[in-house]
């Protein structure tokens, strides 16, 4: 899986336990869809949680967007169970809370075979070990729990998330040391359309792929953030040109608007052609 064949813009929470929630996503424009089992269930929950989500997914109806399932921890009541009933569901991936090192991920594979894993970054030891996390060979991607990781450091939710930094930033470099799938933590505000732009914007900025969301409200923001806009791909498609047009004159460098263009801004022009091709025809779906 990366991020070209497949954006991951948005990525939306829905719990296990909530019916009309499950079937309303079928018609939402989410890249990917992350089936919780976890917190956002309720422990007398848990394993009605499970069947409902297995009828749901059963019945299908979920078109492009990838199906990924959020287990409870293997160190819980319910986290073994969790992990056989996510295969036999279907899930194209599963998602496990509170991962701290590679040894967690070999315990969850040997339950889950094939199936690509997901890793929760959302503690200070994960941070630490996120390197070993991000190589394990079954792993498709990281997923930020910005809500745990602020729990475990005593920190204060900043609009410009300076406590996060230097976990968000460990989380990324070993992400894209590997190449993984890397999406930020959600913004728990909901209805404050400003305040998840700002920092959606500051996701994409540091590099993440997408955002985790926790109501179909963000989805348009995720969406819009971190899609490549117009004049993105418009000067794509020139410094590609122009560079094309100075290897032709056996020039190594080209200039547009006053920028040089060497070939590695031409791979990241492609890059974002790419992802633009995607977006597009995941839209025309
Ligand atoms: C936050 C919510 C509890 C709000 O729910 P509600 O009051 O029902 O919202 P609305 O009335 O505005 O809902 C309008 C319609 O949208 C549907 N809906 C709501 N949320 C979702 C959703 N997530 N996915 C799909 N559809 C959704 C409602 O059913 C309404 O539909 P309709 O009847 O047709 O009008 C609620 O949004 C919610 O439960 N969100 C998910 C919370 C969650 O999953 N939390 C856990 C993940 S966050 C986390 O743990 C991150 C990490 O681990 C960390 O540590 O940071
Ligand atoms: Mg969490």
């Amino acid at each position: 899986m990366d991020s070209h064949a497949r954006p991951y813009r948005s990525m939306l929470y829905i719990p296990g336990s909530k019916v009309r929630a499950l079937e309303k996503a079928r018609g939402l424009p989410a890249d990917a869809i992350i089936f919780d089992l976890e917190d956002a269930v309720a422990p007398a929950e848990k394993v009605r949680a499970r069947e409902t989500l297995a009828a749901a997914l059963g019945e299908g109806g979920y078109g492009p967007r990838a199906r990924i399932v959020r287990i409870n921890g293997l160190d819980t009541d319910w986290g073994e169970e969790d992990a056989r009933a996510a295969v036999a569901m279907g899930a194209e991936g599963i998602l496990l809370p509170k991962v701290e090192s590679a040894a967690m991920l070999d315990d969850l594979a040997r339950i889950t075979g094939e199936v690509p894993l997901w890793a929760m970054m959302e503690t200070p030891l994960g941070m630490l070990h996120a390197e070993e996390i991000a190589a394990h060979p079954r792993l498709a991607g990281l997923v930020m729990g910005t809500n745990d990781l602020a729990k475990d450091l005593g920190a204060r939710f900043r609009p410009d998330r300076m406590p996060m930094l230097g976990g968000l930033s460990l989380c990324l470099l070993a992400a894209r040391a590997h190449g993984r799938i890397i999406v930020d933590g959600v913004y728990n505000a909901f209805k404050d359309e400003h305040g998840l732009r700002a920092e959606a914007e500051q996701g994409r900025d540091m590099g993440f792929d997408g955002k985790t969301l926790i109501h179909p409200a963000q989805l348009d923001v995720a969406n819009t953030v971190f899609a490549p806009t117009q004049e993105e791909v418009d000067l794509a498609r020139r410094q590609i040109a122009a560079f094309e047009e100075a290897q032709a004159a056996g020039e190594g460098v080209a200039v547009v608007d006053g920028r040089i263009v060497e070939n590695l801004h031409v791979a990241t022009a492609r890059e974002t052609l790419a992802k633009s091709a995607v977006i597009e025809a995941l839209a025309t779906e």
